[in-house]
């Protein structure tokens, strides 16, 4: 059963359509990715599944129940892209005041605050205030405190922005560690280089719409190209072949797309009848940049067409 099902939910701002028929569904223990360009309607969708405010139209199911926000808000732990801390408040004091109000007794939020402060290195922060953090640090604190009541659902969004290669890890790690413990995440990110290390399932929206969904990998094999990369010892006597063209050759790496009808043995056997040693063969599958890009160009160029031929 999915932790988290939307259903054609719509909000619109005065004519804006933030979201405009958004429907999909997050298994529990995923780590979803949330994807699209800037106004594409993240935030607004993030804000009604954590309860900030209603749709306008259509439904959310949390946990098999229709969505409480009141009672449900306690099992959702949300990091927004504008952070919110106390600047005077000592650290300890305001992971522990964040603590208790996600519903942790003083005792059991001290355990876990302690636990989380030596995971992630912070034991010597409890006295210093949030005005004398860095960027990164605060991060790593409004991480803690996301995380700490150890909620169902963890939204993050851009976790990772100010955070140097070494903390992004840590905390990297972390997610994947509390996904492993069973909590579900959203992940929102305009890095599609972390999305593919990270996220098994996306969605990707555009203009409120939502234009792909699914595993990352099966997004990757949708839109492959057949391509493939060949690294052969020597130069081949020939390359001209009807199984396939070659589209980019450097040295003796050829990026060669295979024509309709053939396979990829048809290509190893071409080189391998001319007694050319085969160093490496892999396909080349789009980075989630490349169909990103694809497929927001793409859909804002049939999202006009379709919106200029309402209007005539
Ligand atoms: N309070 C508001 N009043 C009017 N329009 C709004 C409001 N908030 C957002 N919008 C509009 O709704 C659309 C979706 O905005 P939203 O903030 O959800 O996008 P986003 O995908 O989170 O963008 P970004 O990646 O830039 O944060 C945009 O066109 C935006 O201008």
């Amino acid at each position: 059963m999915a932790l988290l099902t939307l259903e054609h939910l719509k909000k619109y701002y005065a004519t804006q359509k933030a979201v405009d028929d958004i429907s999909f569904s997050i298994e529990p223990g995923s780590i979803f990715g949330l994807l699209g360009p800037n106004g594409a309607g993240k935030t607004t969708l993030l804000r009604m599944i954590t309860g900030i405010f209603y749709p306008d139209e259509g439904n959310i199911t949390f946990d098999g129940r229709k969505f409480d926000p009141l009672n449900d808000i306690r099992h959702i732990g949300y990091m927004p892209e504008e952070r919110g801390l106390y600047k005077k408040m000592k650290i300890g004091e305001q992971a522990l005041y964040l603590a208790q109000l996600k519903g942790l007794s003083r005792s059991e939020a001290m355990e876990k605050i302690k636990a989380w402060f030596i995971k992630l290195e912070m034991e010597s922060w409890w006295n210093k205030k949030v005005e004398d953090l860095s960027k990164g640090m605060s991060q790593k604190l409004q991480f803690v405190t996301t995380v700490l009541h150890e909620p169902k659902l963890i939204i993050l969004d851009e976790p990772f922005s100010g955070l140097d290669p070494v903390n992004a890890n840590l905390i990297k790690d972390e997610i994947f560690a509390l996904a492993q413990k069973g909590s579900t995440i959203i992940f929102s990110t305009h890095r599609m280089e972390q999305v593919e290390e990270i996220c098994d399932h996306i969605v990707l929206v555009n203009k409120g719409r939502k234009i792909l969904d699914g595993t990352v990998q099966q997004i990757k094999q949708d839109f492959k190209e057949n391509l493939f990369s060949i690294q052969l010892q020597q130069q081949p006597a020939s390359t001209d072949s009807n199984a396939f063209t070659i589209t980019r050759q450097k040295n003796n790496t050829l990026t060669i797309q295979i024509n309709e009808g053939y396979q990829s043995n048809d290509i190893l056997r071409h080189f391998l009848q001319q007694n050319v040693t085969i160093e490496a063969f892999h396909e080349i599958l789009p980075t989630l940049n490349e169909i990103f890009i694809r497929e927001v160009e793409g859909s804002s160029a049939a999202v006009t067409r379709a919106f200029q031929s309402e209007n005539v």
